[in-house]
C-alpha cells in the first residue's frame, strides 16, 4: 500500500490562559490532538468525522502545515507539512465549508486567474483544468458573477473549483456539504465521486452528514476528545454504536401508533405524524413496505442519525460492555 499520509503518534497540545479573577490568570493545556496514528493510501477517500472540538481542524491544519505539531511524526506526500508548507502546497487543496478562499468582491473568474498565478499554474494546464472544472462543477454561468452574489451551493462549487486548479493529489474537505439544498449537496457528491474515480485524488473528509461519509468513503476515522476511537467501514461503526435510523410517516388522519415489525418501533407521535426508529444497518425500503401495505399514507422520508448519536451510541455500547 503506498502510503500518502501517514501520521505516527501525533500530538497537538495548546497552552491556554484563562481569566479566574480580577489579575489572575490560569495556564492549562488543551490536549487537542493526542497520540493519532493512521495511513491513507493514495487514491483513499476517508471520512474523517467526530463531535464538535475533538480535534478535526486541528488534524487538518497540522496535514496543511498550518499547524506544527507538538510530538510524533507527520508526512504528506513524504514532506513534513510544518517544515515545507510551500513545497506541500502545491500538492494539497483545501476547502473549508464555513470559509471561503475566494475573493469576496471579484468575479469568481478572477479568483482563478489570481490562483492561476499564486501557484504559478501552466498556462495550458490553467486552461485545460479551468474548462473540466467548469464542465463538471457547472460554473458556464458563474464565471463573471462576484462572489459575494453566489448562493451557498454555487460558491462552494467555485471553491471546489479553486481548491483543484493546481491539481493537487490530496485534497482536504471541512464540511463541504454544510447548509447545502438537497440539489447542491448531490452535485457536490457526484463530482467527488468522480474526481477520485478518474483522477485518484485523495480525499480526506470532515463532515456531520454522515450521508456524505455513505455515499462517498468506503472507510471512517472517527475521533472524539483528540483521540482515535474507530478506523474502519461506515458499516461496522453503525454495528459498533447499534445506531438507528428514523423513519416519519405522515399518515392520512391521527391514528394509533403504528404497529411495525420489531426491532422498528414507533418513539413518538404528534397529530398524524409518527416517528419510528429502526436499526441504521437494516433496510428502510423493507420497513417502508410494510408500512405502506397498511396505513393510508400522505408522506414520508427517512432521517439519518446524526454523528453525534453515532458515537454516544458507541460509547454506551463500549460502557455496558466493560460491565458485563
Ligand atoms: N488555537 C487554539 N488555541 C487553544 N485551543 C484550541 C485552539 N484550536 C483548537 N483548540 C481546542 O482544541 C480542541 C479541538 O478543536 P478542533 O477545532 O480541532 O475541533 P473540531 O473537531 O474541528 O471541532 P468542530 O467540529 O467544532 O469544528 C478544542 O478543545 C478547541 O477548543
Amino acid at each position: 500500500m503506498d502510503a500518502f499520509i501517514e501520521l505516527s503518534g501525533v500530538e497537538k497540545v495548546f497552552d491556554v490562559r484563562r481569566k479566574t479573577g480580577f489579575l489572575k490568570r490560569e495556564r492549562h493545556r488543551v490536549r487537542a490532538v493526542d497520540s493519532i496514528s493512521f495511513t491513507v493510501a493514495r487514491g483513499e477517500m476517508v471520512g474523517y468525522i467526530g463531535p464538535n472540538g475533538a480535534g478535526k481542524s486541528t488534524t487538518i491544519k497540522m496535514l496543511t502545515g498550518i499547524l506544527t505539531p507538538s510530538g510524533g511524526r507527520l508526512r504528506v506526500a513524504g514532506i513534513d507539512p510544518s517544515r515545507e508548507r510551500m513545497r506541500l502546497a502545491h500538492r494539497i487543496g483545501v476547502v473549508f465549508g464555513q470559509r471561503t478562499t475566494l475573493w469576496w468582491d471579484l468575479p469568481l473568474i478572477d479568483s482563478y486567474r489570481l490562483m492561476h498565478r499564486m501557484y504559478r499554474i501552466p498556462d495550458a494546464r490553467y486552461r485545460e483544468n479551468l474548462e473540466r472544472l467548469t464542465e463538471l462543477l457547472d460554473l458556464g454561468a458563474l464565471l463573471d458573477v462576484p462572489v459575494r452574489q453566489l448562493s451557498l451551493g454555487q460558491r462552494m462549487r467555485g471553491d471546489i473549483a479553486a481548491a483543484l486548479l493546481h491539481d493537487p493529489e490530496v485534497l482536504y474537505l471541512d464540511e463541504p456539504t454544510i447548509g447545502l439544498d438537497i440539489v447542491s449537496k448531490t452535485k457536490v457528491r457526484d463530482f467527488l465521486r468522480q474526481l477520485n474515480a478518474e483522477r485518484a485524488t485523495t480525499v480526506l473528509l470532515t463532515t456531520h452528514d454522515l450521508q456524505d461519509i455513505e455515499q462517498l468513503c468506503s472507510r471512517v476515522m472517527v475521533i472524539d476528545q483528540g483521540r482515535l476511537v474507530y478506523d474502519g467501514a461506515l458499516a461496522g461503526l453503525h454495528e459498533v454504536g447499534e445506531s438507528e435510523r428514523t423513519l416519519v410517516v405522515d399518515l392520512e388522519r391521527e391514528l394509533p401508533p403504528i404497529d411495525a415489525p420489531p426491532p422498528a418501533r414507533v418513539v413518538r407521535v404528534e397529530g398524524p405524524r409518527q416517528w419510528l426508529a429502526f436499526p441504521a444497518s437494516a433496510s428502510a425500503a423493507e420497513l417502508v413496505a410494510r408500512v405502506a401495505a397498511r396505513y393510508p399514507l400522505v408522506d414520508l422520508s427517512v432521517r439519518e442519525p446524526d454523528i453525534e448519536a453515532v458515537i454516544a451510541k458507541m460509547y454506551e455500547e463500549r460502557a455496558g460492555r466493560a460491565l458485563s
